[in-house]
């Protein structure tokens, strides 16, 4: 069973890594974006609650601070503020606090793009 909790942020970024020069992409823009964040488990007996939404929402808000009107490419560990990397930043931050995460989803609705990452990759090896 899972549960989920979405927030809103507005960015901007510029994607010089990926895409060759004079790309649009290179220029400096901003997007919307939406968090989904999904944890899995079994609702507890005494309570009926995998995790309180609203503790969710609190742990959420946390990072969508650090997110929400900034210049991605200038915070730490977000240098190429792709949709991939932007939600393992995020499920970076939230799993410490939110035992049971499952998914951290990163969306651009309006053109229809998205991330979804569930932890994949995550060694030792791989964190920054
Ligand atoms: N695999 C990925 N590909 C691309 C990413 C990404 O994060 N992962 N990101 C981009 C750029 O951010 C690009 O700006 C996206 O542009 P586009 O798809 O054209 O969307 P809009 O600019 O139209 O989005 P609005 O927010 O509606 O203005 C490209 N590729
Ligand atoms: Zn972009």
């Amino acid at each position: 069973m899972r549960i989920f909790r979405d927030f809103h942020f507005e960015a901007a970024h510029h994607l010089p890594h990926a895409f060759p020069d004079g790309h649009v992409n290179q220029r400096l823009h901003g997007h919307s974006f939406r968090v989904r964040i999904t944890l899995s488990g079994a609702p507890s007996p005494e309570t009926g609650l995998i995790e309180d939404l609203g503790r969710m929402m609190e742990i959420a808000a946390e990072v969508r601070e650090q997110l929400d009107h900034h210049y991605l490419n200038d915070i730490e560990g977000l240098e190429k503020p792709t949709l991939e990397n932007l939600s393992q930043w995020i499920w970076r931050k939230l799993a410490p606090a939110l035992p049971g995460l499952y998914q951290v989803g990163v969306y651009r609705d309006s053109c229809g793009e998205g991330c979804d990452y569930n932890g994949e990759f995550e060694t030792e090896d791989t964190k920054p």
